[in-house]
C-alpha cells in the first residue's frame, strides 16, 4: 500500500486543517519540526555544527523552527537565510523572532560551507514553482558540495514532489522528513536517489478524515 500523495492534496490537507477545522498553523509546524529534530536527535548525525540552510516561505519557517529545538538540547546551530527578512511568510517571520531570544545567529546565505557537520535542507517544500536556477541553485550546489550530512525538510530543495524529477539544482539528501505523507514524486526511483531515507511525521493533517464534509 503506498500513502503518496500529490502536492495538491498536501496543500488541500495543510489548508483544510487549519482553516475548516482550526488547528493553527504554527501548531502543525511546531509538529514537522518536533518530528524532524527527532529524527536528527537520535539519528546518526553529527550536530557538533548545524547549519539550517532556510528560505523565507513556511518551509524555511519549519527549518528556523528545527534550529531552536537542537539549540535548546545543546547543539550548536547557525541559520542561513535565502532571502530578506522582512520578506518572510508570516510563520516564518514568527519563527525569527523565536530565535532571536535564545540569540541563534542569522546570517545571510553563502557558500562557503566548509566547517558544517550537519545540514538541514529548509530552502524550499511543497511550494516550488520554478526551476531552481541562479544563487539558489549556487546554493544547492554548494550543500551538495559539501561534507556535512543533508537532511531536507518536507521535500529536498528542487525537487517536483509529484513527479520525482529535478527543477533545476536540486539537493541530494541523505535522509528527507516529510510531513503528513510522503509525496507521489517520493516513489520513482530518481525521486529516491534526492530523499534519501525517507521519514513521514505526522503532524496532524489527516486527509480523507470520517468527519470531512
Ligand atoms: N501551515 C502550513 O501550511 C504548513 C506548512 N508546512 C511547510 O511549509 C512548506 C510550504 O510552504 P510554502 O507554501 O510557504 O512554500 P515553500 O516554503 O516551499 O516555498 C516558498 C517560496 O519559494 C518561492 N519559490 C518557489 N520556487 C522557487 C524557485 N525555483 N526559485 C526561487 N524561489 C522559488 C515561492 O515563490 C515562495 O515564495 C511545506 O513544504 C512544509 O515544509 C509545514 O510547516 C506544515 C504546515
Ligand atoms: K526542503
Amino acid at each position: 500500500m503506498t500513502n503518496s500523495i500529490s502536492v495538491a492534496d498536501a496543500r488541500r490537507g495543510d489548508s483544510h486543517t487549519i482553516q475548516e477545522i482550526g488547528i493553527p498553523s504554527l501548531v502543525l509546524m511546531e509538529r514537522a519540526a518536533l518530528g524532524a529534530a527527532n529524527r536528527l536527535l537520535t539519528g546518526d548525525y553529527d550536530l557538533t555544527n548545524v547549519l539550517v540552510f532556510a528560505g523565507t516561505g513556511n518551509n524555511g519557517g519549519d527549518g528556523i523552527a528545527i534550529a531552536r529545538l537542537l539549540h535548546v538540547r545543546g547543539a550548536k546551530v547557525t541559520v542561513m537565510l535565502t532571502g530578506d527578512r522582512a520578506k518572510a511568510s508570516t510563520e516564518t517571520t514568527q519563527q525569527l523572532k523565536i530565535i532571536d531570544y535564545y540569540k541563534i545567529p542569522v546570517i545571510p546565505a553563502d557558500i562557503n560551507l566548509g566547517d558544517y557537520t550537519t545540514i538541514v535542507d529548509a530552502i524550499f517544500g511543497i511550494g516550488l514553482d520554478r526551476p531552481v536556477e541562479g544563487k539558489f541553485a549556487t546554493w544547492i550546489n554548494a550543500i551538495n558540495g559539501s561534507t556535512a550530512k543533508v537532511f531536507s525538510v518536507d521535500v529536498p530543495s528542487g525537487l517536483n514532489a509529484d513527479t520525482g524529477e529535478p527543477q533545476g539544482a536540486t539537493v541530494k539528501a541523505d535522509a528527507t522528513s516529510s510531513f503528513a505523507y510522503s509525496k507521489k514524486g517520493f516513489d520513482t526511483a530518481v525521486g529516491k536517489q534526492y530523499t534519501g531515507t525517507l521519514f513521514v511525521e505526522d503532524i496532524g493533517v489527516y486527509l480523507h478524515d470520517k468527519y470531512e464534509g
